[in-house]
């Protein structure tokens, strides 16, 4: 029998950037609330991944962007200073000590344990600390916000080489003389183009398509940046083995083209192996309320599947709906402030609110906004003409390069693409992706379009400002027929 020597309305497991948004609105609404962290306060993002990752990668783009415009060019005439860089990158990780966020926690209202959690049966939290086990009763809901892992391949020799995952890559302390990246998503992209702008010699090596979630345009612009920067692209191609090349790696590669009949090597003085992240479910104890670690089902507040009594959340990484630190947030809102309602009786339990409600993260399901910080940027919203029509939507894409009078007089030769996606039926979007040197900013106009569902017609009177890149909105809604 578990004997529990601590009682809190909420416990929420991991004090990530998603975990302290869920506690934060749990005690603002008055619910006794105890955030447990085994690590930094403020978990990936704020040390290992975006903060770290956009710090690395901003001083080139700065750099990139003045060397495109004639007369700033010629003033342009060094090279990035690499300790300079490294050092902004550890002030935007505060050293890798989280003593504000601590403050964050406490000023918020938030009781905040540093220990591991797991659970132990319903409502039933055991924490270890360094003073021992201590058991939380929760006594209207535990949340897991316990992010991702890194996601190793099964490469022959993998595990007998030294190798960097995201957070060594985000976290060096010196560039190395050469890298090989292996993985060609999101961060394999955005961490060999920061290697390759401080002056590493980065191969980069993708079992598919660089960025195969983002449309192949988009691609194509992204692949042309990386070489431009020196970057080694190896696209379809497999990593079949790892092993030690003197002080460096050495990886035997085939085409995935010719069935991998051929194989080639190819060495450098450091690997970084960025190959996908997955839920951080395991040791949690899910199997003591009858869940299994592989995966989680939740609704769109957050409540977990299959847990009677409708009191175990999941949000942000580990519910695994949207890898990114935006999206977390917004589902720990949701979840917090229905955690909230269903306590005071405000929302009843286990039912599920209307789409759009405060307590759902409706926009999780076709609104998902997402930037690769590469140069040329990424930034795509909602869902792209594939799956769309995977939906069964009547869907149809127009595109176009970006080449208004903004756009050429942000950058000599500026080279960019668009794409917005409509629903045939309904005359409005489904999503948008915008390709090219600083379009990240343009995002979000796109997304409030695809969320209030606002009909072309009417996005007809959303006048760009002239000249900025944002008349590509007009050019395209001229393209698509308005
Ligand atoms: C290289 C890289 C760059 C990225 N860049 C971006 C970006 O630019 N923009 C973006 O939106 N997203 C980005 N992401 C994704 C983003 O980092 C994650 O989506 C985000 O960190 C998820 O937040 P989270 O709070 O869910 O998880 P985490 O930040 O991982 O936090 C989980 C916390 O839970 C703690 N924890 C785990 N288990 C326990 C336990 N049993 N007991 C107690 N504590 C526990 C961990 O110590 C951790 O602090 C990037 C990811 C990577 C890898
Ligand atoms: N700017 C941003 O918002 C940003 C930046 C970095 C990461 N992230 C998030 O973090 C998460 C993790 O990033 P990521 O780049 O590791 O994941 P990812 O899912 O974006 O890409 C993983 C890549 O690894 C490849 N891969 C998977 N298994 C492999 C294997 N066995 N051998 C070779 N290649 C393999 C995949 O084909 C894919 O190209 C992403 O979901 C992303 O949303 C976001």
């Amino acid at each position: 029998m578990t004997n529990p020597t601590l009682a809190a309305d909420v416990v929420v497991i991991g004090g990530g950037a998603v975990g302290e948004n869920a506690a934060g609105r749990t005690a603002a609404a008055g619910l006794k609330t105890i955030l447990v962290e085994k690590g930094l306060v403020g978990g990936e993002c704020s040390y290992w991944a975006c903060m770290p990752s956009k710090a690395l990668l901003r001083p080139g783009a700065a750099l990139a962007s003045a060397r495109r415009v004639d007369g700033a060019r010629q003033a342009v005439t060094g090279v990035l200073d690499r300790s300079a860089v490294l050092e902004r990158r550890t002030r935007f990780t505060s050293g890798w000590q989280d003593s504000s966020q601590v403050d964050w926690v406490r000023d918020a209202g938030i009781e905040l344990v540093r220990g591991t959690a797991r659970l132990a049966g319903e409502r039933l939290v055991e924490v270890t600390t360094d003073e021992g086990t201590t058991t939380v009763e929760a006594r209207h809901a535990v949340v897991l916000a316990t992010g991702s892992v890194p996601s190793v391949p099964p490469i022959d020799g993998l595990d007998s080489v030294p190798f960097w995952g995201t957070r060594e890559a985000t976290a060096a302390k010196d560039v190395p003389g050469s890298l090989l990246v292996v993985g060609g998503g999101v961060s394999g992209a955005e961490l060999a183009q920061a290697f390759a702008r401080l002056g590493s010699d980065v191969t980069l090596v993708a079992r598919g398509a660089l960025l195969s979630n983002y449309p192949e345009p988009a691609q194509r612009l992204v692949e042309a940046g990386l070489r431009a920067d020196g970057v080694d692209v190896r696209l379809h191609t497999s990593t079949k083995a790892a092993a030690q090349d003197g002080d460096g790696i050495q990886l035997t590669l085939s085409s995935t083209n010719d069935g991998g009949a051929a194989s080639s090597t190819v060495s450098a003085a450091k690997l970084l192996v960025a190959t996908g992240r997955r839920p951080g479910l395991a040791g949690l104890g899910l199997e003591k309320v009858g869940l299994v670690p592989e995966g989680l089902r939740t609704d769109a507040t957050g409540l977990v599947a299959g847990v009677a009594g409708g009191w175990l959340y999941a949000v942000g990484d580990a519910a695994g709906k949207a890898l990114l630190t935006h999206q977390g947030k917004y589902q720990a809102r949701a979840a917090g402030d229905a955690i909230a309602a269903r306590a005071s009786g405000t929302l009843p339990p286990e039912e599920e609110p209307a789409a759009w409600s405060k307590y759902t993260a409706t926009a999780d399901e076709a609104a998902v906004p997402s930037v690769v910080f590469t140069d040329p940027e990424v930034a795509m919203v909602g869902l792209t003409l594939g799956k769309a029509q995977e939906r069964g939507l009547h869907a149809s894409a127009t595109e176009l390069p970006i080449a208004v009078a903004g756009s050429s007089l942000h950058a000599d030769g500026y080279d960019g693409w668009a794409q917005l996606v409509v629903d045939e039926e309904r005359k409005v979007l489904l999503g948008a992706t915008f390709a090219g040197p600083d379009v990240a900013e343009l995002l979000h106009a796109a997304t409030i379009a695809v969320v209030g569902e606002v009909p072309l017609d009417r996005l007809w009177h959303a006048v760009p400002s002239y000249p900025t890149i944002c008349e590509v909105w007009l050019r395209l809604l001229e393209e698509y027929g308005l």
